[in-house]
């Protein structure tokens, strides 16, 4: 017997942007088991057209209202409003899925929290590739843990690093490389642009020993990170080539591997770890 929409698990969407537009629309699509019931816009008005359209309608609230009315968030939104969002929803032993990965770093209590309560933060891969195999590496012992990100220009502008040290970016030829450090001073650096270092960092070795390097690039016009790891089951390398989304700063696979992640959840078959 089909299972019906009482059934299913009530999904929320905070911020509508380059991620959580796409991924709204594909909860509205239909994702097994689920329903979209809410989402969050910073300007409502802007939304409500295409939001009334959708076939499940969902309420156009504020953030703090998401964590009543839903059982899994989805974080979309800028990194500052991490914990307004994630906080409410873990305290009531539901789940959060977290985008703006590097904000955790700051606000790692939020994990206690939800292991206090029984609720759970999920952190899909991303614009990442490979965090299922550091995962299972991690279960071993990793030695060593690096990522090398190139992106254009327009995907990294306006980074408190660049502004910090003086770096121009704006108009150079050749590749610059403008960070070289820990996955936790990357992501204090490049808050918009380096949740990839951090959910490397978390599923290996931590933001202390993670290493990471930055590069300002001409000659790329897709946001690329390679990942590098040794441990004492395997040794790999991964290199993934983003198509930037609309946000120059987020590549079109981040909303695509949240669709997936949230496929996964109720899925009768599940791929991957
Ligand atoms: N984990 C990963 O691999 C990746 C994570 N990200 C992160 O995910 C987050 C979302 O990324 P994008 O969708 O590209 O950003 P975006 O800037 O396109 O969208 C964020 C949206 O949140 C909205 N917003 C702002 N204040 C709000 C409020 N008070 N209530 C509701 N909505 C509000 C904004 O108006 C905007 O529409 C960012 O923090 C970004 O750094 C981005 C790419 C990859
Ligand atoms: O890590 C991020 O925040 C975004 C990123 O590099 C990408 O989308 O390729």
């Amino acid at each position: 017997m089909m299972a019906d929409s009482k059934a299913k698990t009530r999904v929320a969407v905070a911020g509508l942007g380059a991620i959580g537009t796409d991924v709204a629309k594909a909860l509205d699509q239909g994702i097994e088991g689920l329903t979209l019931v809410a989402v969050s816009a910073n300007s409502p008005d802007k939304h409500r057209g295409w939001v009334a359209e959708l076939k499940s309608a969902p309420k156009l609230v504020p953030i703090e209202q998401l964590a009543e009315v839903a059982d899994i968030v989805v974080e979309c939104a800028p990194s500052k409003l991490v914990r307004s969002i994630v906080a409410p929803v873990v305290e009531r032993g539901k789940t959060a899925v977290v985008l703006s990965v590097g904000a955790l770093l700051q606000n790692e209590d939020l994990v206690d929290l939800a292991r206090a309560h029984g609720g759970q933060i999920i952190v899909p891969n991303g614009a990442l590739i490979g965090l299922d195999a550091v995962t299972a590496a991690a279960v071993g012992t990793i030695h060593s843990a690096k990522l090398v990100t190139r992106k254009p220009v327009a995907g990294l502008v306006g980074a408190p690093h660049l502004a910090e040290n003086n770096i121009q970016i704006e108009g150079i030829t050749e590749p610059l490389r403008i960070f070289e450090g820990s996955a936790r001073d990357a992501a204090k650096g490049f808050p918009a642009n380096l949740n990839v270092a951090v959910a490397l960092s978390l599923a290996g070795i931590g933001p202390d020993r993670t290493r990471v390097e930055i590069w300002a690039d001409p000659t790329v016009t897709r946001n690329t990170h390679r990942i590098e790891v040794d441990s004492d089951s395997a040794r790999f390398s991964m290199m993934i080539e983003n198509i930037p989304s609309e946000n120059p700063k987020t590549g079109r696979i981040t909303a695509l591997s949240v669709i997936a992640c949230l496929r996964k959840l109720r899925a009768s078959l599940r791929i991957g770890t």
